[in-house]
């Protein structure tokens, strides 16, 4: 089953001159797959996972998640739709320093509005299990290392179940340990959850180890 499909998408800058940064890109995902978009600085690749996100809306093509048809939708209905299906892992965690770990976590699902306190604090509990940081979980997220903040991030960004993860280079900030870390992760939420991943990254061990490469070249995909 196809969890996220783009058609012909093609998105152009006009800045400082009219340019084309994606030509006709055209990939399926299978739920559950976890997937790696490499390719040179300036290929494309965050441009791609931006309208992937639905966060960049300005593009032509089409772009379907979970069976729905996300293209043209308005900016709110988008915002709603993220929230509560996609999470989302960056190279820079951005926790709310002030805030425990904890706190930090249940954010996305109090934002939700679906769950009761008690049951976020819950969830938020078996996220932290889940990259192995509940220890920490009533200390103030400033307080911890590069990589025990990414891996609050990896749970804050699972607190709701999404049938995607995207990640924006999750591991460039990270030495070797705690990227093996966050890929132990990611593959674990695959394999065993059935959520799918979408990591634009330049570490070769991590995209090695995916389940699939797609590779992009001046804005065109040229292996998958
Ligand atoms: N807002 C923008 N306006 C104009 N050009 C842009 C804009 N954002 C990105 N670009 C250009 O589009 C191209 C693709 O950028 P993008 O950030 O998608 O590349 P990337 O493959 O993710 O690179 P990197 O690996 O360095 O992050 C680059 O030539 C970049 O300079």
């Amino acid at each position: 089953m196809n969890v996220l499909s783009a058609s012909h998408i093609n998105k152009y800058f006009f800045e400082p001159e009219k340019f084309q940064v994606l030509q006709d890109v055209n990939f399926e995902v299978k739920k559950g797959e976890f997937l790696s978009i490499i390719g040179k600085s300036g290929c494309g690749k965050s441009t791609l996972l931006y309208i992937l996100s639905t966060m960049d809306t300005d593009y032509e093509g089409l772009l379907e998640v979970n069976g729905q048809r996300l293209t043209g939708l308005p900016q709110d209905t988008l915002a709603a739709f993220r929230n509560e299906h996609l999470g989302f892992v960056f190279q820079f965690h951005f926790l709310l320093p002030e805030f425990t770990v904890l706190q930090n976590v249940m954010l996305p699902a109090l934002k939700l509005g679906k769950y009761s306190n008690k049951e976020i604090e819950e969830r938020a509990y078996e996220k932290l299990r889940l990259v192995n940081m509940t220890e920490h979980a009533r200390k103030q997220s400033s307080k911890l290392s590069g990589g025990q903040q990414q891996r609050v991030a990896i749970a804050r960004a699972l607190i709701n179940d999404p049938a995607i993860i995207m990640g924006d280079e999750p591991t460039g900030n990270l030495d070797k340990a705690n990227s093996g870390l966050v890929f132990d992760i990611f593959r674990q939420i695959s394999h065993e959850n059935g959520q799918t991943i979408i990591t634009v990254t330049h570490d070769p061990d991590f995209a090695n180890g995916s389940d699939r490469i797609i590779e992009m070249s001046d804005g065109r995909i040229v292996r998958h």
